[in-house]
């Protein structure tokens, strides 16, 4: 946590959901209603194909919907590619941009995060900007130089806390059950709140610092407590009402 700094619960449904899926959105806004929403700000950002009746469904309670990536430019000849645009127009209110699966899968760079970041922005998004570093980038002890090189990439010099989100996720913590101890985590993100004072000065002080990988109920309360964790990215868990729910409820917890 972080003083006065609000933190975030927000789940990514990658690959995953259809219609049928909307009673367990549903269900996460409905939890959310049960005072959960004074302490924490929740986001479910899922496929593209099911944001509109997302949105529509979470209209009324405290969950926004986001997008899980968007094409940098506003429209055009890119077939199969989504612009922040149309997920603003589909009820998005947040998109994730630099997930390391997009940075993987698609051979995205920094600097096409970079440019996400500022597509979210000019559509009226908020950007959550993710970084992470490797499992090999680990056991070679470059943890921090590469957090540094993906931030000083991946961040825009006019991010604020208003308009960005940082998400940390080691790569290899991601849908694997492990996770990093409370005093790495800890030493990951005070290099990232120093990092960004470099980028975005002030505003870092400000800007909220999520971890993801393996996060759930069980372990929810140990990593949120952790300073400069201001909320979690949430894979796997966030598919579950009862296990996004379980992990919101840390906060009533810490
Ligand atoms: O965006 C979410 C992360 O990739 C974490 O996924 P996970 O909670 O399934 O490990």
């Amino acid at each position: 946590m972080t003083p006065g700094i609000r933190p975030l619960v927000a789940g990514n449904w990658k690959m995953n959901g259809t219609s049928a899926s909307l009673d367990e959105i549903a269900a996460i806004g409905d939890g959310m209603k049960d005072g959960l929403d004074a302490r924490v700000d929740a986001l479910l950002c899922v496929p593209a194909t099911l944001l509109s009746k997302a949105a529509d469904v979470l209209a009324s309670a405290p969950v926004k919907a986001g997008g899980q990536d968007c094409h940098p430019m506003e429209k055009g000849a890119h077939t199969g590619d989504v612009s922040a645009e149309m997920l603003k127009d589909a009820g998005a209110a947040f998109v994730i941009v630099g997930h390391s699966e997009r940075r993987t899968d698609h051979a995205e760079t920094d600097a096409i995060v970079n440019a996400k970041a500022q597509a979210a922005w000019r559509a009226g998004l908020v950007a959550v900007i993710c970084i992470g570093e490797t499992h090999a980038e680990r056991e070679a002890g470059r943890t921090l130089e590469v957090l540094s090189r993906q931030l000083a990439g991946s961040v825009p010099s006019d991010a604020t806390h208003e308009n960005s989100v940082i998400a940390y996720e080691p790569v290899w913590a991601i849908g694997t059950g492990l996770t990093p101890s409370a005093d790495d985590v800890a030493s990951a993100h005070a290099h990232i709140r120093a990092e960004l004072a470099g980028i975005v000065g002030a505003e870092a002080g400000r800007m909220r610092i999520l971890y993801g990988g393996s996060v759930k109920p069980s372990n929810a309360v140990e990593l949120m407590a952790v300073a400069n964790v201001d909320g979690a990215l949430v894979g796997g868990a966030s598919l579950k009402a009862a296990d996004f729910l379980g992990i919101a409820e840390a906060y009533r917890a810490i």
